[in-house]
């Protein structure tokens, strides 16, 4: 399709070049001509010289929009097979399968090639899946050459929808002060959360349906606000419903312009609703974050949490209050529907397999202290529910590609292999999840399999490989490399202390005449939770 449009609009865009070219020239050269003009006829041509002037700056304008637009030419390796076959009528009806059927395309490749090179065709062209091994000789590659963010960027259009950010500033806080100060973050949090779900799971006396993935949303996005700049932010509800709205809008409005052939797009933002709302989430952010931050810079007031290091850490132009509010938003884009999508799968395997239910409580009871949190060390002790919070993962990862990067120039491996410019590459994820020799029986549920590990095997290297944060060749769910998700380890806490509230003061099954957790939906490389309903009763 984007071929076909691309060719459309160029065509459309020569008529009218054409067409502004004759205009122009008759123009300039007058309908009746005389053999000696009068002296209005001089102003007359001035005016029209001035005119030509004008149409000729519109027209070269016009052209090299054309040419900026265009997509960059992609070259495809030599030898390396294209799931589904090479033809190009196969491939682009594969383009078109790998929206909603990416999971299958991928195992087939993967299987097809033993987890070697294979291209997988989609929308932004024929992607390029790399063998693992290849990790480490592109984990550190230069970002002007293989290029993260620039997989954002077109995924998510972000030249229109301003997804995706080159700023380093929320990766190195994250990476750094958040994940230093995790401990000291972690009592508020788990206020945050007792009073979330107040709010939005309000205490039932009976079995009440509800929708998981929306309640679930709201309290992640209140407890990551909690994190981002104390109850400040997380009582915010206005902030709390941009932050949740922004990927949302991000999401549909890049979905909606990609419709428009590429010369068209930056008209065709203006018509689309959901990109013209994403003013007004920016707007929100600096509402709420700009008074916190004004307010400590008046008082000198140091607070654990992300505003605060930002702030702290910020260099340069991302001192800038209305920038750092900006990045605000970004990382609860990051963090929000991310984090909210793995308690969600969870419940929906707890309802579908409630003999996990009990071993996880005494688990969550075993280690709380009188208080009732979970402290340092004891979110270290729940490897029961750490495991099956991965077994979960591996069945419903959130992305089917991860290590995802934009491959600019040429870029040659190790062994001599050169991945051709303009390239999308990526891991498949979700097949490596499913390979038989990294996981024995990959097609059995096992809650406990990577609690077994751990148990059996005690401070090896494969007991901190089977934990839910960790990031290797065989776990790629958070990616890998100078990349690989900073805020990881906050979610896997975030994450075991909702789930450990949920276990203790709920019951859940789903609607009578459901016993089947609903399928996850497919779209492009992401997969979705069915935002399904299920009941739930006060436990206790
Ligand atoms: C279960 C929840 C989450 C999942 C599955 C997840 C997954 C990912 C993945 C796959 C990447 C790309 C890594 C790569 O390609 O190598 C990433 C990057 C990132 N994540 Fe997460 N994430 C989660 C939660 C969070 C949270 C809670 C935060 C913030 C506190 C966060 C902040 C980031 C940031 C800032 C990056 C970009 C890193 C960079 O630019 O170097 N993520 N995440």
């Amino acid at each position: 399709m984007a071929v076909k449009d691309y060719l459309y609009a160029n065509l459309m865009a020569l008529f009218l070049s054409a067409g502004l070219i004759v205009l122009s020239l008759r123009y300039v050269a007058g309908e009746n001509e005389s053999t000696f003009p009068a002296i209005e006829d001089f102003e007359i041509f001035e005016n029209r010289t001035k005119l030509s002037g004008y149409l000729t700056v519109i027209l070269v304008g016009f052209l090299f929009v054309i040419v900026s637009q265009r997509p960059k030419r992609q070259k495809l390796a030599p030898g390396i097979p294209i799931v589904g076959g090479s033809d190009i009528q196969h491939v682009k009806q594969n383009r078109k399968r790998f929206i909603h059927d990416g999971k299958s395309m991928l195992t087939e490749g993967y299987r097809q090639t033993n987890g070697g090179f294979f291209y997988v065709p989609s929308n932004c062209g024929e992607r390029l899946m790399l063998p693992v091994k290849y990790l480490e000789d592109l984990k550190t590659a230069p970002i002007d050459q293989v290029d993260f963010v620039a997989t954002f960027i077109e995924m998510f259009e972000g030249k229109y929808t301003t997804m995706g950010s080159r700023s380093t500033l929320h990766p190195r806080v994250v990476r750094a002060q958040l994940n230093h100060h995790l401990p000291d973050v972690m009592p508020a949090v788990q206020q945050e959360i007792r009073n979330a779900f107040d709010a939005a799971f309000p205490p039932c006396e009976d079995w009440t349906e509800i929708n998981v993935v929306e309640r679930i949303t709201k309290v992640v996005a209140r407890v990551s606000s909690c994190m981002f700049g104390g109850t400040e932010l997380s009582e915010n509800e206005k902030w709390v419903a941009a932050s949740i709205a922004f990927a949302i809008d991000g999401f549909h409005g890049a979905q909606k312009i990609k419709r428009y052939p590429h010369i068209l797009r930056p008209i065709a933002k203006y018509f689309i609703p959901e990109i013209r709302s994403i003013a007004g989430h920016y707007a929100e952010a600096e509402k709420a974050a700009i008074p916190i931050l004004k307010a400590r810079q008046k008082t000198g007031e140091k607070a654990l949490d992300l505003l605060y290091w930002m702030s702290d850490q910020a260099k340069g132009s991302e001192r800038d209050m209305k920038f750092i509010a900006s990045i605000l938003l970004k990382v609860s884009f990051a963090a929000i529907h991310t984090s909210a999508a793995a308690p969600s799968q969870l419940i929906y395997d707890l309802c579908a397999m409630p003999e996990y239910v009990e071993p996880l409580r005494k688990e969550v009871e075993s280690v709380l202290d009188p208080d009732g949190n979970i402290d340092k060390k004891s979110f270290g002790q729940l490897v029961k529910l750490d495991s099956i919070m991965k077994e979960s993962q591996r069945f419903n990862p959130l992305l089917l590609i991860t290590f995802e990067r934009v491959v600019h120039r040429p870029y040659r491996l190790s062994d001599g292999f050169v991945i051709p410019a303009h390239t999308h590459i990526g891991v498949p994820t979700s097949s490596l999840l499913m390979d038989p020799d990294l996981y024995p029986d990959p097609e059995r549920y096992d809650g406990f399999r990577f609690a077994k590990i751990r148990t059996h095997e005690p401070n090896t290297d494969a007991s901190a490989r089977a934990q839910y944060a960790a990031s290797n060749p065989a776990s790629m769910s958070f990616g890998f490399g100078r990349h690989a998700c900073p805020g990881r380890f906050f979610a896997a806490n975030e994450i075991k202390a909702i789930m450990a509230y949920l276990l203790l003061n709920f019951d859940m099954k789903f609607p009578e005449g459901k016993e089947k957790r609903p399928e996850s939906l497919l779209f492009e490389t992401q997969f979705f939770t069915e935002p399904n309903r299920y009941s739930h009763v006060q436990a206790a």
